[in-house]
């Protein structure tokens, strides 16, 4: 899978996605990420990429030209289509729904503005869809670039080892993330529950279900309203609910 990142930070980008997990799947080819800095496509002396918002007020806004010229430059470097992604606040909320699918495509390019964000003449006429990583301002859309190169990159075939995939598997299914512990398992702070000291491979699985369909009803009951549960799921949650209410 290719990668293609529109952004005025590209040191920083390139830092992201060389690091643990990603870094590891570009080295084995899996994944490839590739910047684009719109300073390197303005035109004038100063390089410059924002102007004055129109109607007045405060801040600056992403050019339209150094911009078109960066995408097309971007779209013709490496096999078509590209689905592009324009990180904003008024995007979608990303979910882990979608970055499976994303991480499904050949290639999606990430464009990262700055400033009060990027004239929308250019968002209507080049992106393919606006995605949010959560309801607050940033400085940019580096990080959200950031957070979808990980949670796309991690799931490119051979990306993960076996123990992590363990991990994946754990909120693929939607749910919170079950408790996790390493040894030692008598500490000053408490003890590791009894059964992952089972061997009981099976106890083990249904704990884990337990704790994640638990910790998801405490915390995040709209998840749980999202999903249908099995009847195995059902009835471990129900035991959950009878054990925290005592
Ligand atoms: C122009 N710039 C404004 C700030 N910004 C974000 O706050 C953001 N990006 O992705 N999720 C978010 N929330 C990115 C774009």
């Amino acid at each position: 899978m290719r990668i293609d990142v529109v952004t005025l930070f590209p040191d920083f980008m390139r830092q992201c996605a060389a690091v643990g997990v990603v870094g590891r799947a570009q080295q084995r080819e899996l994944l490839q990420v590739q910047t684009w800095n719109p300073r390197d496509y303005a035109t004038d002396n100063y390089r410059t990429v924002d102007g004055r918002t129109c109607g007045g007020g405060p801040g600056m806004v992403m050019l339209i030209e150094p911009l078109r010229k960066t995408l097309e430059a971007m779209r013709e470097a490496a096999p078509k289509p590209v689905h592009l992604i324009y990180l904003s606040p008024q995007g979608a909320r990303l979910t882990q729904g979608r970055v499976e699918a994303l991480a499904e495509m050949p290639r999606i390019a990430l464009l990262c503005g700055r400033y009060e964000g990027v004239d929308e003449r250019l968002l209507a006429h080049e992106v393919d869809e606006e995605l949010s990583i959560g309801d607050y301002v940033l400085s940019g859309g580096e990080l959200g670039a950031a957070v979808i190169i990980d949670a796309v990159g991690r799931l490119q075939e051979g990306a993960l080892n076996d123990a992590q995939s363990a991990e994946q598997d754990s909120f693929s299914n939607g749910l919170l993330d079950c408790p996790h512990y390493a040894k030692p398992v008598h500490d000053a702070l408490g003890d590791v529950p009894e059964v992952l000291l089972s061997g009981d491979h099976a106890a083990i699985r249904r704990w884990r279900l337990k704790q994640s369909l638990g910790r998801t009803w405490l915390r995040r009951p709209d998840l749980l309203a999202q999903r249908a549960l099995d009847k195995e799921s059902r009835a471990l949650l129900d035991e959950f609910r009878r054990e925290h209410a005592q």
